[in-house]
């Protein structure tokens, strides 16, 4: 499958402020939209009644993600409630991270924005791109903005590449069948993304077959071919699971820096909230498909104000203590068949109570501007908040 679509078409934006180190005040919005089921919110944030948001007044978001429901069914017809009201924005050359553990309904939650959702899904809510609804859109409307405007690189990203083609021949194509442009110029545009992505002496190494190259440059590779069409939008699966740590660092820079180089936008989608910090601009972290919480990435990994959160924060392993024993969060997450009542965090959550069991929380701004939970103990937390899993074998 190839959904390391590359793009473009598109007049090609300049890159906001120059590109320089990421602005954590102001970022985007991520705003869960749990508590206000049945649509898109506001622009402004504004209107009484609907979800709060997270973002600072008066930006527009490029993209706007609400109250996103994506309803999967298993054979024999069971409904599957994968993303259950999720809600998030990205401003232009932002970098915004969905962080959760596996079979939190990240990747449904990108498939499902890029029109991409599997076979038989049942997908509600409300996707704007640049004030166009994708939600319901035609095929062919999905497919022209898949092409221009957003990307994946996708969880399984090599096998984006094929094995029978060079590298160049393939960003040529995809050059060719978004623009149209000429064979000269698409060759120089796939030399370019080459050269983007950091693969050294580019314009020789577009020559190159896929196994020719580094399981490093193969990535790399795959992220030219998700951006040699600068696309607005660039969702990143995973990008670096299978990467050695100090390639995971450089694939992370690499992405990263292209909000500053080419104006692009960046979803990075991973298990691994260790990875956000200095990469992203703000983070939304998801669980069983519902958002915990939001906010300045700064501010979210030094202090959560989610129990989930905080349990993430207490499992990454410390640099000076690689080998020393990590408090976990206890049990798994549930299944999408068989949520619990109430809060799906509050089985496994030290914090839970009563209300916890019965309610599921929605999303409030957190004692200051720019961040959102879904918790209904976020003020009872201990500090510092990870000290909650502290005991937990
Ligand atoms: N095609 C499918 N059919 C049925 N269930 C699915 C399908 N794809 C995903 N799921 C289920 O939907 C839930 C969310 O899956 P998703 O892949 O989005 O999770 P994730 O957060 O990206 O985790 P991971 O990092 O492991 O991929 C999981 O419980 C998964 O088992």
């Amino acid at each position: 499958m190839n959904h390391g679509v590359p793009h473009d078409g598109v007049p090609h934006r300049t890159a906001p402020g120059g590109g320089g180190p990421r602005s954590h005040s102001g970022g985007s919005g991520t705003v869960p939209s749990g508590a206000a089921p049945g649509g898109a919110a506001p622009e402004d944030g504004a209107a009484p009644g609907g979800p709060p948001r997270d973002a600072a007044p008066g930006r527009t978001p490029l993209l706007s993600v609400r109250d996103l429901r994506v309803t999967l069914r298993e054979r024999g017809g069971t409904a599957v409630p994968a993303v259950r009201g999720l809600s998030f924005d990205v401003h232009p050359g932002e970098v915004v991270a969905l962080v959760g553990e596996s079979g939190a309904g990240k990747s449904l939650t990108a498939r499902a924005v890029l029109g991409l959702a599997p076979h038989g899904a049942q997908v509600a809510g409300s996707v704007l791109l640049d004030g166009q609804e994708l939600v319901g859109a035609r095929p062919s409307v999905l497919r022209s903005v898949r092409g221009r405007r957003m990307s994946l690189v996708p969880q399984d990203a090599l096998t984006v590449l094929s094995p029978v083609h060079t590298v160049g021949a393939q960003l040529v194509r995809a050059v060719r069948s978004v623009r149209g442009t000429g064979r000269a110029r698409a060759w120089e545009e796939a030399v370019a993304a080459l050269d983007r992505v950091g693969i050294p002496d580019a314009a020789r190494r577009a020559h190159a077959y896929p196994h020719e190259f580094s399981g490093g440059m193969r990535q790399r590779a795959v992220i030219a071919m998700a951006t040699v069409n600068r696309p607005d939008v660039v969702f990143a699966d995973e990008p670096t699971t299978a990467l050695d740590p100090v390639m995971q660092a450089r694939v992370l820079e690499l992405l990263c820096g292209l909000s500053g180089q080419t104006g692009t936008s960046v979803v990075l989608v991973t298990h691994d909230l260790g990875v956000v910090g200095g990469h992203a601009d703000r983070v939304v972290v998801v669980y069983a498909g519902r958002h915990v919480e939001s906010g300045p990435v700064d501010r979210v990994l030094t202090d959560p104000r989610a129990p989930y959160t905080a349990g993430l924060l207490a499992a990454l392993p410390p640099r000076e203590a690689r080998d020393r024993r990590l408090p976990a969060i206890a049990g798994s997450p549930p299944s999408p068949t068989s949520l619990p009542q109430g809060c799906a965090f509050a089985p496994r959550c030290p914090l839970a109570a009563t209300r916890c069991r019965a309610h599921e929380p929605s999303p409030v701004v957190a004692g200051e501007p720019g961040r959102l939970v879904s918790c209904h103990r976020w003020q009872d937390l201990p500090d510092p908040a990870r000290s909650l899993f502290a005991d937990v074998p």
